[in-house]
């Protein structure tokens, strides 16, 4: 166990590849604090990681509010007796035409996948500054944070400029002992990908779970990828083995995109 008696706060962790990175750093020894929107699902998975003999606490936030995200981290210390690792891994997904956009679809994705993961960044670094001590911030890019696709324009602009506050943040902050990087999924079959599947189908006209499989048809390691995968990388960006590793955000996608 390589975060034995660390706190990890990880967002969006009620289901998908939130839960699997709770669960994983779980099981690597940490305390974990849950948030997210969904109360109920949090306590699922909240009781899963007790099962496994390890502390868990929930706080319900949308990650939108700057607000909200300072006090989850402030209830994560306070709840588990310290803060060592937070996970901005909250998203959500949009497929629409890039000429249909409308100003709420941008302002509701950028609220979460950008403003979520900058609010995540700041509250983060203020309290291990204030607690003087080293801390990771790790952050959910996406392939799509590295190649454009079409009907995902806005989507990919959010995962793009996540890699940019990665960057930023890590230079900002190196000199306080802490580093920032994130994990770019591929393809992850989650609840996320079923919406975006039907979501295709509703303005394609492709059938059900026809856009799914295209996409994992590109896949050289020819299959979807688990959110046990996304969990292992990130399990490794928590750990020490990462230390000397900042800015950094790359794909872990079963060879489905170069560069
Ligand atoms: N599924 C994929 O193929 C894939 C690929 C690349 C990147 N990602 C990214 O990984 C992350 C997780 O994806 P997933 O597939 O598990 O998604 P998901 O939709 O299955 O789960 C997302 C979780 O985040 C929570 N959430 C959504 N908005 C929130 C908000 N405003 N505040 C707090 N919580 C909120 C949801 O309630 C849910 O529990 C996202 O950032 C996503 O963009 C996913």
């Amino acid at each position: 166990m390589t975060i034995t008696g660390k706190v990890a706060l990880v967002t969006g962790g009620g289901r998908g590849i939130g839960r699997a990175i709770a669960l994983r750093l779980a099981d690597d020894g940490a305390a974990i604090a849950l948030v997210d929107t969904n109360e109920q699902n949090m306590e699922a998975v909240a009781a899963e990681i007790r099962e496994r003999g390890r502390k868990a606490t929930t706080f319900q936030a949308d990650v939108s509010s700057r607000q909200q995200v300072y006090d989850a981290v402030d209830h994560a210390e306070s709840a588990l007796g310290g803060f060592d690792i937070m996970v901005n891994n909250a998203g959500i997904a949009q497929v629409q035409p890039l000429s249909e956009v409308t100003e709420n679809e941008v302002s509701t994705i950028l609220g979460v996948n950008l403003e979520g993961v900058l609010w995540g960044i700041q509250a983060a670094a203020t309290k291990f500054q204030e607690r003087k001590q080293p801390g990771k911030i790790i952050n959910a890019s996406s392939i799509a944070g590295h190649d454009g696709f079409a009907m995902l324009g806005v989507y990919c602009a959010t995962k793009f400029a996540v890699r940019a506050l990665t960057q930023s943040a890590a230079k900002e902050y190196a000199s306080d002992g802490i580093t920032v990087n994130s994990y770019c999924p591929g393809v992850v079959g989650t609840d996320m990908w079923v919406e975006i599947d039907e979501r295709f189908a509703e303005l394609t006209g492709a059938p059900k779970g026809a856009t799914y499989e295209k996409f994992v048809e590109g896949i050289a390691l020819g299959r979807a990828q688990t959110p046990e995968d996304v969990a292992g990388f990130v399990s490794y960006l928590a750990g020490p083995d990462s230390d000397y590793m900042t800015g950094q955000s790359p794909m872990i996608d079963g060879g489905l995109v170069y560069r």
